[in-house]
């Protein structure tokens, strides 16, 4: 699904009207009924409701949502707040419309005439919209400061008052914080961005029949994966496969005391449907690994606690394979930052041409070695969590720089970028951002990175294009997460839940 600007929404929601054609009262009518049938499937007509409006098209939503719910019986309250002069044609006919059906409009224009909000009741914010062009002061301002001091369950229409929908809000900003957001259409920028988390709540997008033609044509960097989408990249198997067509993963993992990490990726990258599986690490995980992931052949390193590449010739593999015969290498979950193993990194890169899955320490050893940034082979998947990113590039002032650092990086070094978080962002050599849609913060456990290692190199031997199993990776594994908070919570998940749960049908 496609991510707009606030200009390219307003232009859509023109398109629109003249194309279909509809008549704009009628478009916010569509709008207002889409709202409502989401909030008669969450909130009864028991619950005292009151609703905040502006003097916009945001405020023209609340109106028809205010009669559309009168008519549904809900005890509702209007309140208008009169910061401005004048009002949009579209407010004015629905103030009309709905003053035939009750006299109780109240007008707040002084802080006097803001009603206490009490905690059994829902508020529905509809003061101002993706139309916020300055942010709140005087009667806005106060009434934002009231509602998000009340009790009450906040509900924002399209997005919360005084948020910006594609561009940061100053830090002394007065906005909503809703615990529901229901927005037409699609999603805004402003939502998956880290520091809005609490000006957005949970948030859901409702269709209300925007022009496809123009959705179909905008252009736009910025894209939000839907599980339809993540289902369609998933490749088809043949019946007559064997495992030579599922590639031959290498993983390089594990050190002394972190041989876990080599585990778990070994794991997942089997339950992602890798084909055959090597897994070199240190002497010290020999045992282990062979005892956990009786599935995957092991190359013992050289060396006794970290990797330094150089196969134990005295375990009797005497012409190994070099790393480049592998589909797919992925690399450093647990293998700290020795120098024998930066030593390895810089033999190996330069000797491999297919793209490469880049974790954890070895992302920590590139930041320091950022010659070694040029040598990746093309579309490598990188997967920084912010702070690994942080040290690859440099510190940011807020989400949207750190979305253009994000972009630029990922074109510049021509790799795929999987920021971790909530809604991962995928950043592609293309300079495209593919947010993910799957996941919980339960997933904020150890060992869930060296998962997606594993699951990202199972891909990428099967044969996957890289931004595509970057893409389905993220999504399979963040869903995977979801499966597991379903059943027993997201507290206390564990990465080899989130193996256990990984599923690609
Ligand atoms: N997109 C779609 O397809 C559809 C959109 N729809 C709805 O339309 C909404 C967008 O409507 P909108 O453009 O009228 O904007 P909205 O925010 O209601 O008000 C703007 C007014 O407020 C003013 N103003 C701005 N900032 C201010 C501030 N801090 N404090 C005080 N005033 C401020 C601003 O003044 P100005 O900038 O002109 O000086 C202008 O007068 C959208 O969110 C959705 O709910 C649906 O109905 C149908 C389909
Ligand atoms: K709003």
């Amino acid at each position: 699904m496609k991510i707009l600007n606030v200009d390219q929404i307003r232009a859509l929601d023109q398109y629109t009207i003249q194309k279909e054609p509809i008549a704009p009262l009628n478009l916010m009518e569509r709008a207002a009924l889409a709202f409502v049938d989401w909030f008669v499937d969450h909130f009864p007509n028991t619950i005292p409701t009151k609703i905040f409006c502006g003097l916009g098209n945001n405020g023209g939503d609340g109106l028809a949502i205010a009669r559309l719910l009168l008519e549904r019986e809900y005890p509702i309250e209007v309140y208008v707040v009169r910061y401005a002069p004048r009002e949009s044609d579209d407010f004015m006919h629905n103030h009309r419309r709905l003053k035939l059906v009750t006299e109780q409009i109240s007008y707040v224009e002084y802080s006097r005439d803001i009603p206490a909000i009490r905690h059994n009741e829902v508020v529905i914010d509809a003061i101002l919209g993706s139309g916020l062009s300055r942010p709140a002061e005087g009667i806005v301002k106060s009434t934002i400061e009231t509602i998000n001091r009340a009790p009450a369950t906040v509900v924002s229409v399209d997005i919360a008052s005084g948020l910006n929908a594609d561009k940061p809000n100053d830090a002394n900003d007065v906005i909503i914080e809703p615990d529901y957001t229901v927005t037409f259409q699609l999603p805004k920028l402003a939502f998956v961005l880290p520091k809005n988390g609490r000006y957005v709540g949970e948030w859901h997008v409702v269709d209300i029949n925007l022009h496809k033609r123009y959705i179909d044509q905008a252009n736009t960097p910025y894209f939000f994966t839907q599980p339809h989408e993540a289902r369609l990249l998933l490749h088809k198997r043949d019946r007559f496969a064997h495992k030579g067509t599922f590639g031959h993963a290498l993983l390089l993992v594990g050190s002394y005391g972190k041989i876990g990490a080599a585990v778990l990726s070994a794991k997942a990258c089997l339950r992602s449907g890798v084909g055959l599986l090597t897994v070199q690490v240190p002497r010290c995980g020999y045992a282990v690994l062979q005892t956990a992931v009786p599935e995957a052949m092991c190359r013992p390193d050289g060396h006794q606690n970290v990797l330094t590449g150089v196969p134990d010739h005295g375990a009797g593999e005497a012409h190994s394979p070099s790393p480049a015969d592998y589909s797919a290498i992925g690399i450093g979950p647990g293998i700290g930052k020795a120098s024998e193993t930066l030593a390895m990194l810089r033999d190996i890169i330069p000797l491999v041409t297919k793209p490469m899955v880049i974790d954890a320490d070895a992302l920590n050893l590139l930041s320091e070695n950022q010659d070694l940034l040029e040598k990746l082979p093309p579309n490598s998947i990188l997967t920084p969590h912010p702070k690994e990113f942080e040290r690859l590039t440099q510190k940011w002032d807020n989400d949207y720089q750190k979305l253009d650092i994000l972009r630029e990086f990922a074109k510049k070094h021509r790799v795929i970028v999987v920021l971790k978080g909530a809604y991962s962002a995928v950043a592609t050599p293309g300079g495209e951002v593919h947010f993910n849609s799957t996941g919980n913060p339960g997933l904020s456990t150890g060992g869930t990175g060296d998962v997606l290692t594993g699951v990202l190199t199972a891909l990428l031997a099967q044969g996957y294009d890289p931004v595509e199993a970057a893409v389905l990776g993220v999504f399979a594994h963040g869903l995977a997460g979801d499966r597991v908070a379903e059943q027993r919570g997201p507290i206390g998940m564990t990465a080899s839940d989130v193996i256990d749960a990984l599923r690609w049908d």
